[in-house]
């Protein structure tokens, strides 16, 4: 007898994805699979594409036509050049994290948390702030974990950088997202509130299984914390391995002879 265990589905399977912006193409022939728990690490010079295959993941911006295809939990979320009618559920899962921290700044910091759970509400409950009580809880669960749940009520344009962007992690987690897409999380801050972050989506991936996929411009930073590195080189991927596995020679092919530059705090 032969077994015929079900296999669960990837966090994300792309084939053959292209994407063009005028006479420049940002994506060239793309194909990855990342698993339903894996930590993987984007990076890449500047303008390699890092940040125009996350935004084709999350279906924020169309492929090009042709064979090119975006699948996220198993479920096809671009093919033919569009986005499916199955985008807006599998966006969802995905709590999108970015530079800026995306919180609306004149709301408090559980204002902003809360909003996660909007796209599980009635539009009118969000509207009129008529949260259910066990929402209420998980944001300030949310925000317990994340380690800023004593500025709840502060409003988030007064917050730190690590402050919002750890907001915006709890504001994922009431969201209900399976997986973290993180587009240079850590750009904006200063390396104690850069390596907080980077822990606090360690601990996500480790302890609650959830898949990580962040572009980081400090190589040093995708080494330290994520086992995969997927490296992008004018819209193609040239390294997809280990981050242990990244050595000189491979730093060059991807950056260049500066390479050292894309190091933050000290090369390892
Ligand atoms: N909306 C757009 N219109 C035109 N060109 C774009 C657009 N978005 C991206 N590009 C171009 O596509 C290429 C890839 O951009 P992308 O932002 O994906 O790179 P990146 O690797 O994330 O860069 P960075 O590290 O600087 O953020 C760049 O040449 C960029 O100028």
């Amino acid at each position: 007898m032969t077994s015929s265990a079900a296999v669960a589905p990837g966090l994300v399977s792309a084939r053959d994805v292209s994407k063009t912006f005028g006479s420049r193409k940002a994506l060239n022939g793309v194909s990855v699979e990342v698993a339903a728990g894996e930590m993987v690490a984007l990076i890449g010079p500047s303008g390699s594409g890092k940040s125009t295959l996350l935004r084709s993941i999350t279906g924020l911006q169309s492929i090009d036509g042709g064979a090119g295809q975006i699948d996220v939990f198993g479920v096809c979320v671009q093919k033919n050049g569009r986005t499916t009618s199955a985008t807006r559920a599998a966006r969802q899962k995905l709590g999108m994290i970015f530079q800026q921290f995306n919180l609306v700044g004149r709301l408090s910091l559980f204002s902003n948390v809360m909003l996660g759970a909007l796209g599980r509400l009635p539009g009118w409950r969000g509207l009129v702030g008529a949260w259910p009580a066990d929402d209420k809880a998980r944001a300030m669960a949310a925000l317990h974990r994340v380690g800023v749940s004593d500025y709840a009520a502060q409003r988030a344009n007064t917050l730190s950088g690590g402050q919002q962007q750890r907001g915006a992690i709890a504001r994922a987690l009431v969201q209900g997202a399976r997986a973290i897409l993180a587009d240079e999380p850590v750009a904006s801050l200063d390396p104690v509130s850069a390596r907080k972050v980077m822990e606090i989506l360690v601990e996500l991936n480790q302890r609650d299984g959830m898949g990580v996929i962040v572009t980081l411009h400090q190589v040093d930073y995708a080494i330290r914390y994520c086992e995969r590195v997927i490296a992008l080189k004018a819209g193609k991927i040239v390294y997809d391995g280990p981050s242990t596995g990244l050595d000189t020679k491979q730093l060059i092919d991807i950056y260049g002879p500066e390479f050292e530059d894309a190091f933050w705090e000290a090369k390892v």
